[in-house]
């Protein structure tokens, strides 16, 4: 595979790699490599008995980490999806528990920017958005077959959007008569629905995002991920997430509650409340990027990262 020539501008860098913490010796999951700019900082850290692994569902990304380390024993490179993560540790020979775990989430600008991928509705190109080409239905495929209500549930509820049903009936009467099968005949259809533009947002922006979200199973990923990362982490190991929008932050908010409250004991117990302790605790406040990061990056704008620790 040729290396694509677009980069990615990482999100809270320096916050994401200060807020794990990293041990020199310590063992530590990027399960969002994207084109590797937290893993570098992460390596930056880590002394000659620490150990990196590093996934990714995409298997461009993959190769770009195989790429770049290849010579460095540290890094263990693994395709497959984060929430597999202790299947990629147990590949790579860690045995015992990890000191962090970095997710960041959604896809990459390489991803975005690469018309022949699908996720962008303002490049034409085929209507895939797998951000693992290799398995799996493509955007097309399931447009293709799913019924018009359960196309309508997906709008809604990945996408929060309004006119879900409206799209949805569209997109089943247009499929009748000819293949739907490009981004930007799914763009048009879309604009062609939604009157009422919010403004600054493409028509098409909360469809897009809901069938990306679909196709990819990307909230049960970060789901499964996040309850697996309980097992998995010493005590004080941390956990970090970044996400992109409203529906992946809610489950990690809720996560870190959940799994930071003491469980409620029956009165009359003889084990005093107090000494329940949770599995984890929230570190600090949720943390999102400067003024002067937005400014560089506008995908960083919607980005909020929030930060668990082990007890
Ligand atoms: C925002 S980018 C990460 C950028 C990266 N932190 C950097 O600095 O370059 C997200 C990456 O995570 C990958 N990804 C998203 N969901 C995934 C999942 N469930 N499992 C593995 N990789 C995933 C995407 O393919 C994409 O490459």
């Amino acid at each position: 595979m040729s290396e694509p020539v677009w980069k990615h501008d990482t999100v809270l860098l320096q916050e994401a790699v200060e807020a794990l913490n990293v041990q020199q010796a310590g063992v530590y999951v990027d399960g969002t490599y994207g084109r590797g700019g937290h893993s570098a900082l992460i390596l930056e850290k880590l002394g000659v008995g620490g150990r990196l692994v590093v996934i990714d569902k995409d298997p461009v990304a993959v190769s770009h980490a195989r790429g770049l380390y290849q010579h460095d024993p540290r890094v263990f490179v693994w395709h497959g999806s984060f929430r597999d993560f202790p299947l990629a540790l147990a590949e790579a020979g860690v045995n015992g528990k990890i000191q962090g775990l970095l997710l960041d989430l959604g896809v990459s600008s390489p991803q975005l920017d690469d018309a022949a991928r699908g996720f962008s509705f303002m490049r034409e190109g085929q209507l895939d958005m797998r951000m693992d080409m290799s398995s799996g239905e493509s955007a097309a495929q399931w447009l293709a077959r799913a019924g018009e209500t359960e196309i309508a549930d997906v709008l809604w509820r990945y996408g929060e959007e309004r006119f879900s049903r409206q799209i949805a009936r569209e997109i089943v009467r247009d499929r009748m008569q000819h293949r739907l099968e490009t981004t930007l005949q799914l763009a048009n259809l879309i604009a062609g629905v939604v009157r009422k533009r919010e403004p600054g947002k493409h028509p098409a922006t909360r469809s897009f995002q809901a069938i990306r979200i679909k196709v990819n199973q990307e909230l049960d990923d970060v789901e499964e991920c996040l309850h697996k990362s309980v097992g998995s982490l010493a005590p004080g190991g941390r956990l970090a997430v970044i996400s992109f929008h409203s529906l992946e932050d809610r489950i990690v908010k809720h996560f870190l509650r959940d799994v930071s409250t003491p469980p409620r004991l029956p009165k009359g117990l003889p084990v005093m409340q107090e000494t329940i302790q949770p599995p984890m605790k929230t570190l600090g406040k949720s943390v999102r990027p400067s003024a002067v990061e937005v400014e560089a990056n506008a995908r960083a704008r919607s980005a909020i990262m929030r930060v668990g620790e082990r007890t």
